[in-house]
Order: structure tokens, then sequence, then C-alpha cells
């Protein structure tokens, strides 16, 4: 694939409910949308999940942008591509920022399975036709609202619960949400917001079978994540600490979780997602895909790897409307009864919708391979 040029576009798109974590609350997404079109006119999608702040790891929606503009896309730029694995090792120079590689590889990637004319669910590997998904809730005003949202989204057949939890907003509410759904598939999302002074705190949790308790601990953590499970009878989730391959293999090595969260921007691209998910699997640790909120292209993407068979449990990806008025992509993103049926067109199998895009596109910028 030769790509004949890559637009960038700044977007904004207002959430339907503020996302609230231990960390804090925001209402508007802004994220970077990556167009890349070769040189038959075939454009290939990618979105970076990289947020305003940098609350959630070290990159931003701006050190997104310096890092594509100045460093990624020039090295895209520099060769044909034969294979989207190929540029694993072409931006294995610049360090981290995996957000950014992952936001163009995704991009790469679409227009790839494009290209071969194939959904990229079968280009990346993925089997299955269907796939089951949950929900992720952020910390509400109240217990009763809380036990409100959950009531609506099991209702509507969500395979999973995940609520966020901190001191203060943990065992009881837990309890309260055993009390009300004492079936319901639930877990426990902490953003790191505990140490291993709160192990006790933590373990009182094993009495209410929680499917895992998600990054419990420091975001960089693997140690300390290993003395924790080996006091705590429900599985610890791995999230913010796996930026790689290598990140797994000792978390894996040290007994620091049971079950992994993979999110392809986290890790710097679908390439190294794959290879997480296999390591993984071999392994017999099961993963699912996390959400960062995404509008509908990178939706698409997390449908597309979690169609990969170690992909066993129900991730964080909801319907478009649980996040957006109205989304980039057609059709959108429907959940039935808690499953989504993986699309069968070329590439990421939506279209995105130009129309809505330009909508919330707040400023675009278009680079060229140079001349010389
Ligand atoms: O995209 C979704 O619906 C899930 C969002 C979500 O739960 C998270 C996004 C980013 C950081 C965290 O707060 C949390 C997570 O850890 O997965
Ligand atoms: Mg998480």
């Amino acid at each position: 694939m030769k790509i004949n040029r890559v637009v960038l576009r700044h977007m904004q798109m207002k959430l339907k409910a503020p996302f609230t974590t231990s960390f804090g609350s925001f209402t508007t997404k802004e994220f970077i949308l990556v167009e890349a079109i070769d040189e038959d006119g075939v454009s290939g999608w990618g979105e970076s999940v990289a947020f305003h702040s940098p609350w959630y790891n070290e990159e931003t929606v701006k050190t997104n942008w310096h890092m594509l503009e100045d460093f990624l896309l020039p090295l895209l730029f520099r060769a044909p591509i034969e294979h989207p694995d190929e540029l694993n090792s072409r931006f294995s120079g610049i360090r981290k920022n995996n957000m950014a590689k992952a936001a163009i590889e995704g991009a790469i990637w679409d227009l790839f399975a494009k290209k071969q004319n194939v959904p990229l669910s079968v280009a990346l590997g993925g089997t299955k036709k269907q796939i089951d998904v949950g929900i992720s809730i952020g910390i509400q005003k109240s217990i009763d609202d809380l036990l409100r949202i959950v009531e609506r989204y099991a209702c509507e057949g969500y395979r999973r619960m995940k609520v966020k939890i901190k001191p203060g907003w943990d065992v009881e509410v837990i309890r309260e949400l055993r009390r009300k759904f004492p079936d319901v598939p639930l877990m426990a999302d902490a953003n790191s917001a505990y140490s291993l002074k709160d192990i006790e705190r933590l373990k009182a949790l094993d009495e209410f079978q929680l499917l895992m308790i998600e990054q419990p601990l420091a975001a960089d953590d693997i140690v300390d994540h290993a003395t924790l499970q080996a006091q705590l009878n429900t599985p610890i989730c791995l999230d913010e600490s796996i930026h790689s391959y290598e990140d797994a293999r000792k978390a894996i090595e040290l007994g620091s979780c049971r079950i992994m969260n993979i999110k392809i921007g986290r890790v710097g691209g679908l390439t190294e997602a794959k290879r997480i998910h296999d390591f993984c699997q071999t392994h017999h640790i099961p993963v699912w895909c996390g959400g960062m909120l995404e509008a509908g292209v990178g939706r698409a993407h997390n449908i597309a790897i979690t169609t990969l068979s170690n992909f066993c449990l129900p991730g964080d990806t909801a319907a478009s409307s649980y996040y957006w008025e109205r989304d980039i992509i057609s059709p959108e993103v429907i959940v039935h009864n808690g499953t989504i049926t993986v699309p069968d067109n070329p590439g990421i199998g939506y279209d995105v919708d130009r129309q809505q895009v330009a909508r919330y596109t707040t400023f675009a910028k278009t680079y060229r391979p140079s001349l010389d």
C-alpha cells in the first residue's frame, strides 16, 4: 500500500452523560480522527483514544497530534507498506506514545483489510460473528442512581455490569448492588484508587462474587498487584499497567492478574493487541476489550479485535447511543440483548458518515509525503 495522504481531524463530541471516575468528570470527548488515503483513493480510518488531559496515561490529544505530525507520519510516508504488522518495527524508534501509534496503525489496518476485500475482523484472524458486550457505568451521585442505571441496562440484556469504585464508594455500594441484583455478572473498576494499605477493604469485596476487580493499585505496578492477587479470591484484571506484550508477559509470570483488559490504543495498536491476546491464550488468561469512550471508528476497531477467540469475557463496547446523540458511522453500533453482530463488509465494516464527521470537526490538516 502506498499512502497518498493522511488527514488528521480534531474532533469534539458531546457525551450524552458526564463520565466520572476516581480522577474526575468530563462531558465532551476530544479526539483525533485519522484518515489514510492510498493512491487508489481508498480511505482507511483510525481513532486516537487519548483524552484532552493526561489523567489516564501520559498522552493527550495535543501530544498525539505532535507525534503524528512530526514523527509517525514522516515514518509512514518513508516507504510503501506490505502489511500493517510492519508498522510496529517501523515505529519502534519512537518511545511509548502508544495511542498516537495505534491511531495511524488502525487506519492502515482498515485500509489493508479493504484492499484485501475482507472484514477487519477476518484480517486479524477473528472468527466470531457475534460478540457479547457489557457496559461501564461511571461514579454516580447516589447508590439509588446507580441501581436505576444498572436496572436499565440489565433489562436491555448487557452481559456484564462494570461499576467504578474508590475508597468510600466500594463495599457498601457493591453490597447494595448484590442485594438488588444477586445474579447479574458484576465487576468493579478502581482505576488505581487503592494501595496495599487497603488490602482488608479489598478482601471484603471477596464475598460478593465479582467477576474481577480492575486495576485496584497503581497504574504502573505489577509487583504489588501480585502480592494482592495472592490474598484475594476475586480475580484482578489489569488495565493501565499493561502497555505492551512485555508487560503482559511479566504480569502473568508474577501472577499479578488472572484477567487482562486489552485496549488497542493503550498497547500501541492492533498488531500488539493480537500478540498479547495470543500470549494470554497460551497461558489461560482470558481477555476482554476495554473502552475509552470511543466514537464509531474506534468502536468498530474494538468490535473487530473482540472476534479473536480468547476475548471470552464481555467488553466495554456499548452501543453508540449510550454515548452520542449521533455517531460518526453508519449504521451506528447497535447492541441487541447484550450482543453486537459483527459487520461483514470490508475493513471496519461501517461507513464513516462524512457529514457527521464535518459537524464534529473543529480543525483538520492534510499531510502528504515530502517531495524530497
Ligand atoms: O468506553 C467505555 O464505555 C468504558 C470507559 C471506561 O470504563 C474507562 C475509560 C477510561 C478509563 C477508565 O475510567 C475506564 C477504564 O478503566 O476502562
Ligand atoms: Mg479500567
